[in-house]
């Protein structure tokens, strides 16, 4: 078996004995049933992905930045020049970079891959080099990565996932950084939910009328141009891939860090470390993961809403509600280490809260 058979197969679906028992457990423990809202579905979703009720508490998270370039970059689709992934880069490991900040924050490392930046990078403490590609080909005149480029991509992030969680982490968190690559993201999710691109398409860093424009013509040639377009019969958005394969669509219209994430999420899931999510490329990547493992999902958690539109359209096709929605649209991760205290509560919960025996406290049930 390859590296993405053996992990496909490792990855099962929530426990339902440790599902049931985490929620009978919220229901003893001294606070109104229900009273968590969210944070309880949270703390049950962590138990069923790790199969055991509590869950484990996610610490120590580990943040992984895959960083890459984009071809569909010479078509205008953003402001932002390509040597930016690179400085970008660069500003990550010096430690200058918002993820950064927060990952101090909240206590996460940093760990940066280069899977596709258009650009040498010289070796340096937190960075992993594993580059398929300088950059991807230009997606709208056809595929983007090759079927071996797509693969030694998606090995490159099974591999940090397990890098990481062998060094301890026992919560995975994903980053991006890839000038243009939001552009990717909405070709993606048309592709893998049916959605028009003018239903997906966003701003990216910022970009002005004319260029978002631009940006939807863009993705409706990529997905004509590699065969995605869909039958759409009426507008519900669910019909299904037209004849491609999971891999062949990611390979189609994704980049090579939304390779990377989609197998670093689905080595999370087979080692049953949850994963959170950050933004739309993470969202991008997921709906990709979820097409080669459908369990995987139940080993997510989404960190954030990000204010791409394409973003909410993945999480619901996903079936995963953000946690915190603040209009972020960096990247980097940013949104997802945000979440990682809230999950980290979400669980502590489940450990150190007194039931309504232990405390003596009245249930009205009883
Ligand atoms: O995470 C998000 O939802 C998000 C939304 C907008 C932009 N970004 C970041 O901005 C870059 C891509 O934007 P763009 O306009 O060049 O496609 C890339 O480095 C992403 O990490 C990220
Ligand atoms: C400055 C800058 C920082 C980023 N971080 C993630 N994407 C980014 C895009 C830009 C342009």
């Amino acid at each position: 078996m390859t590296m993405l058979e053996e992990t496909i197969a490792a990855i099962r679906p929530a426990d339902p004995a440790a599902v049931a028992e985490a929620r009978a457990h919220q229901d003893r423990l001294t606070k109104p049933r229900g009273a968590l809202g969210v944070l309880e579905d949270v703390a049950v979703r962590l138990a069923g992905a790790a199969a055991v009720s509590p869950p484990p508490l996610p610490v120590p998270a580990a943040l992984a930045i895959f960083a890459a370039d984009h071809g569909v970059h010479a078509r205008g689709v953003t402001p932002w020049p390509q040597e930016v992934t690179p400085q970008m880069v660069g500003n990550f490991l010096a430690g200058g970079a918002v993820a950064n900040a927060f990952a101090a924050q909240v206590g996460a490392s940093v760990t940066v891959v280069d899977v596709g930046v258009a650009a040498d990078l010289d070796p340096a403490p937190g960075l992993t080099i594993s580059k398929v590609a300088y950059g991807t080909a230009d997606l709208s005149r056809g595929p983007a990565m090759t079927p071996e480029q797509v693969i030694a991509a998606l090995e490159a992030g099974m591999a940090t996932a397990r890098d990481l969680v062998e060094g301890g982490a026992r919560c995975l968190i994903t980053g991006d950084m890839g000038i243009a690559n939001t552009t990717a993201s909405a070709a993606l999710i048309c592709a893998f939910t049916g959605h028009d691109a003018a239903a997906v398409t966003g701003r990216g860093t910022g970009v002005d009328d004319e260029t978002l424009a631009r940006k939807i013509e863009v993705v409706r040639e990529a997905l004509r141009a590699n065969g995605l377009e869909r039958e759409r019969g009426g507008t519900s958005g669910t019909s299904a891939l037209s004849g491609m394969s999971a891999l062949e669509t990611l390979a189609a219209v994704g980049g090579l860090e939304h390779a990377a994430i989609a197998g670093f999420v689905l080595a999370g899931a087979a080692l049953r470390v949850p994963v959170i999510l950050d933004g739309v490329i993470a969202g991008a990547a997921a709906l990709a993961a979820a097409a080669l493992a459908p369990d995987v999902a139940d080993h997510c958690v989404a960190g954030h809403r990000s204010a791409e539109p394409g973003h909410a359209v993945a999480l619901d096709h996903l079936g995963l509600r953000p946690l915190v929605e603040l209009e972020l649209r960096l990247g980097e991760g940013t949104g997802g280490l945000l979440a990682h205290p809230l999950v980290c509560a979400a669980v502590r919960v489940m450990h150190e809260v007194a039931t309504f025996d232990s405390a003596g406290v009245t249930d009205k049930e009883a």
